[in-house]
């Protein structure tokens, strides 16, 4: 258990410290209170010292900063602000009142195709919100997603977000799962890509949300190969309309895949989805 020190930055308000949520690669998350108004957030914490190994992590949290700021959608974690003292930086981060998605979905096996549907349309929501603003997200996966106290998703990393369009060489760390072929692609010096980067790992997320793994897990050297070939298998216990939203989206040719409108209008989408009188019939009530 920390001591309960006093963050103090004048313009952003003091905040107290409390326990701690959880810790990623380059940070550790605290619950914090702002003393004045009481406001509860998630205080992100990175030492300067960890950033500064030249590890281009740096600007990954400078690209967050100046990205994650100017985003307010409902399914995207907001960021409020950030300060720093001689040692560390600070991120004053939207507290999601369910914590972290993946381990909801650990904890679970797999979800519910109606949950799964749920997630998967708030996901097409926020996405196209970013393509609007021309912010590929590129790490799309279940670890960076937390769960609000209303049990909406908010998508919380942006470490790795870039401007459209992009051929940055991205040097990977953490799963290849949720890579698609394009970023696989060695051979062509330029790695041209788009936002349909987003749509592909859109299709392994559906995929890991309803059978509880991801679709090219392997070797590293085997998932690689596999995403290339856009070699999966979907259990036949899959509903066929959730399959055909994977099918669609797993495609290798980047243009050929579904875009979002299609995708908040897949007919698996719309059946988990749209309020109405087919609800009746539903076997969960919509809230
Ligand atoms: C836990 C919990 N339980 N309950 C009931 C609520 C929570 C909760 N947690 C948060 C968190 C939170 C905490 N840890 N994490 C994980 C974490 C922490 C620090 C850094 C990272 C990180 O480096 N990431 C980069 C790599 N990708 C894969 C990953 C990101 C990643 C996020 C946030 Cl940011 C906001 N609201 C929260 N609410």
């Amino acid at each position: 258990q920390i001591e309960k020190p006093v963050v103090k930055n004048f313009h952003l308000g003091m905040f107290e410290i409390g326990r701690p949520l959880g810790k990623g690669k380059f940070g550790r998350v605290y619950l914090a209170r702002e003393r004045t108004s009481g406001f509860i957030c998630a205080l992100k914490v990175l030492y300067k010292s960890e950033l500064q190994q030249g590890s281009g992590v740096e600007k990954q949290v400078r690209r967050e900063i100046e990205i994650q700021s100017n985003l307010r959608h409902p399914n995207i974690l907001k960021l409020y602000g950030h300060f720093h003292d001689s040692k560390r930086i600070f991120l004053i981060l939207e507290y999601a009142g369910k914590g972290e998605l993946y381990k909801h979905l650990r904890r679970e096996g797999r979800f519910p195709e109606w949950k799964a549907a749920q997630y998967i349309a708030q996901m097409a929501s926020a996405l196209k919100y970013l393509h609007r603003k021309h912010v590929i997200h590129r790490d799309i996966k279940p670890e960076n997603i937390l769960v609000g106290i209303h049990g909406e998703i908010k998508i919380s990393d942006f470490g790795w977000s870039v401007h459209a369009p992009n051929n940055r060489r991205k040097t990977l760390c953490g799963t290849l799962d949720y890579l698609p072929p394009e970023m696989i692609r060695s051979g062509s010096k330029e790695n041209w890509y788009n936002e349909k980067v987003d749509l592909w790992s859109l299709g392994v997320l559906t995929y890991e949300f309803l059978v509880g793994e991801a679709p090219f897990e392997d070797t590293p050297i085997m998932t690689q190969r596999r995403i290339a070939k856009a070699d999966m298998t979907i259990p036949q216990w899959v509903s066929k309309e959730a399959q055909d939203l994977i099918k669609r989206l797993l495609v290798l040719d980047p243009e050929k895949r579904l875009s979002l409108d299609e995708v908040q209008n897949h007919p698996w989408i719309i059946k988990h989805c749209v309020k109405g009188e087919r609800a009746a019939n539903r076997e969960k009530p919509l809230k």
